[in-house]
């Protein structure tokens, strides 16, 4: 079968749980917002600044390519830009038909210029309602629902966490940590996710991206995690030999058991080294052994991607058509932090409709 095209994928209602608001903006915001406050690019037009992120942030190590953040952290730094960036991730992500997003940042990264913490959830929040409302205006409506993430190298984890708990009322679904994760394991930030457990709250750990099999594990087994960031690496606990079944260790029969979700990101991968190339991501396998796999962008401007530009890129690679992309919106959708009742309304009201009329 002729793999889906790109251009189809967005008239398609998508589910995105995995994106990171600092990881998607405009290249032409940056640089208006760098010029504001005399901040030094690698780039001065938008073409040329859109090129350069991709290309340093395809550095085959997490490292590296977090090192990328520093730009767009910079020009996020007041109530206004913030305002503006979270007004155009929603516009843009509607713009690619997605339907339903998690948009995460890390608050503590957006206090360099005299913000509070509440002032930073305050402006992303109101920016986000502004560019949703905007978007369904014009006939592409959006959910937006924020995670808070902490950053794991720091310890601010159970400071985030409570944050996050008072404005779960008030736009904020869930919690997350993120950052390098070699030498900074999920369990440094135990008390936090026991307090989010006591408070009934939902989190998702980054963990199986640039560290292995102890880092899922240790999300899971210790900390409570309701999804795993990536995951990938899951694929390390099954044993594959050429004309049998695929055996899986206990840590992936626990994830597949419990219908864990994997927020899994392809293009990001690729870039990180985490999978050698799109047709070798290890999502193939995962979708196989019907793992509750989804599909997400991470970061947009880094990979210079979309939720339909990595939908396209799968239906090419793997052959899939409307059944395993409605498949992967639907797991998404059933994944989400937001309410059950809420969940199954834009399953049963926007998703199956539309993909039933794809599948003709
Ligand atoms: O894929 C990722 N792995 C770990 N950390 C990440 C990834 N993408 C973005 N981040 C970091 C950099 C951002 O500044 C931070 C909050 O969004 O999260
Ligand atoms: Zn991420």
């Amino acid at each position: 079968m002729a793999a889906i095209t790109h251009s189809d994928i967005v008239k398609a209602p998508k589910a995105l749980l995995h994106d990171h608001l600092d990881g998607g903006l405009r290249p032409e915001t940056i640089l208006e917002l760098a010029g504001e406050i005399g901040h030094e690019l690698p780039a001065g037009d938008p073409a040329a600044l859109g090129e350069w992120f991709v290309a340093a942030a395809d550095s085959g190590s997490l490292e590296r390519y977090l090192e990328t953040f520093a730009h767009t952290v910079a020009v996020m730094q007041t109530a206004e830009s913030l305002h503006r960036v979270a007004k155009e991730c929603a516009l843009d992500l509607a713009a690619d038909g997605v339907a339903y997003a998690e948009v995460r940042y890390a608050p503590e990264q957006h206090l360099e210029r005299g913000l509070s913490l509440d002032d930073v959830v305050d402006a992303v929040n109101a920016g986000f309602v502004e560019g949703s409302a905007e978007a369904a205006a014009l006939g592409r409506p959006i959910r937006v629902g924020v995670l808070l993430t902490a950053m794991r190298h720091a310890a601010r984890s159970q400071e985030i966490a409570e944050l996050s708990v008072r404005y779960r009322d008030a736009g904020v679904v869930g919690f997350d940590i993120a950052g390098a994760e070699a030498g900074f394991p999920p369990t440094r930030h135990l008390d936090a996710f026991e307090y989010l457990q006591r408070e009934n709250f939902h989190f998702t750990i980054h963990a199986g991206e640039a560290f292995g099999l102890p880092s899922i594990w240790q999300a899971i087994q210790w900390c409570g995690a309701d999804r795993l960031g990536h995951g990938v690496r899951l694929v390390d606990d099954i044993t594959r030999t050429p004309g049998e079944d695929a055996v899986l260790g206990r840590l992936a029969a626990y994830v597949r058991d419990k219908r864990i979700p994997l927020e899994l990101c392809p293009s990001s991968n690729v870039q990180t080294g985490a999978a050698a190339s799109i047709a070798e991501h290890p999502i193939g396998l995962l979708h196989d052994l019907r793992f509750r796999v989804t599909v997400n962008t991470d970061n947009r401007l880094m990979s210079g991607t979309s939720m339909s530009r990595e939908m396209a890129l799968l239906s090419e690679a793997f052959g899939w058509g409307w059944a395993e992309l409605q498949w992967l919106t639907i797991n998404a959708m059933k994944s989400a932090f937001i309410p059950y009742d809420e969940r199954l309304e834009i399953i049963n009201e926007v998703i199956k409709p539309a993909y039933a009329k794809l599948l003709g």
